[in-house]
């Protein structure tokens, strides 16, 4: 298998000023006074509020300061809805706040979800293709590119069939094999990377350590506390859109674990 592609080397950084981030949850059209107390003291359990046009409105991130430097792999945890993915979104630049309160500086590659970017009527080598074009590669290292993946998927005739006639564990090998393919200075990952069979597992973690090693900042979410252990330096602990704690990964995962268990 070759070695993924080198990108070119800037001083990677990622600055969050005062972010917050709302989602509307649904609309509420008219109501009776007794849905509107239900509503309101439902609101004031879980933390939700209701904007003038009537949308109840979730708190996904709440003033948010974080500043993440070369070198650093942070691992965020906390618990379900604590806003782990969503800030892994902001960083990605899916979701787009006010671009004063973000700024990513290096190139970002998101390993968030399996099938991004993938179009499933194009077969696996098509779209290896046409992710080379998107990278702005000329045909010598699309052709690379294409080795590498294709090597490392394993996919054996699959690999000239459409996309969307894969299992999910093949898809899940083309997607993780194409998207740890190109070095880049940010790399953000989602627990998903761990899935698949145990083979795969044991080849996903030999290239993903390269790639970690080979990339000058790593933000990853897992619920599995040992993954993050592993991988991380420092740790963001968020309960409902907030930091709770911030610091090296051994004492937040501490405090951590003690209040899960306390
Ligand atoms: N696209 C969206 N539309 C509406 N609400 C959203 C959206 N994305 C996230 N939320 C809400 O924002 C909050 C934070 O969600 P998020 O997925 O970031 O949490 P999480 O910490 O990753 O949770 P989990 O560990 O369960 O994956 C939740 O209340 C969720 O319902």
């Amino acid at each position: 298998m070759s070695a993924p592609c080198p990108a070119p080397q800037i001083q990677a950084a990622i600055t969050i000023q005062t972010l917050n981030l709302r989602f509307p949850i649904f609309q509420s059209g008219g109501r009776s006074l007794k849905k509107m107390l239900f509503h309101w003291g439902r609101s004031r359990l879980s933390g939700t509020a209701q904007s003038q046009t009537g949308t109840t409105m979730v708190d996904a991130l709440h003033d948010l300061n974080l500043h993440i430097t070369a070198g650093e792999r942070v691992g965020l945890v906390g618990h379900n809805g604590a806003g782990k993915s969503t800030l892994l979104r902001v960083m990605a630049g899916i979701y787009l706040p006010d671009s004063p309160h973000v700024t990513i500086q290096g190139h970002v590659a998101a390993l968030l979800s399996l099938n991004a970017g993938m179009q499933p009527s194009l077969t696996g080598r098509d779209n290896i293709t046409l992710f080379g074009h998107q990278q702005g590669f000329d045909k010598r290292r699309i052709r690379q590119l294409e080795d590498d993946v294709e090597a490392f998927a394993g996919l054996g005739s699959f690999m000239d069939l459409p996309v969307r006639l894969y299992s999910s564990g093949m898809s899940i090998r083309l997607g993780f094999g194409l998207a740890t393919a190109v070095t880049p200075d940010i790399l953000l990952m989602d627990e998903w990377f761990m899935a698949g069979d145990a083979h795969f597992q044991a080849m996903a973690e030999q290239r993903l350590t390269r790639l970690v090693n080979a990339t000058q900042i790593v933000v990853m979410t897992s619920h599995a506390l040992d993954v993050l252990e592993k991988w991380c330096t420092r740790i963001l602990w968020l309960e409902a859109g907030r930091i709770v704690r911030d610091g090296p990964a051994p004492a937040v995962l501490a405090a951590y674990r003690a209040a899960a268990e306390g």
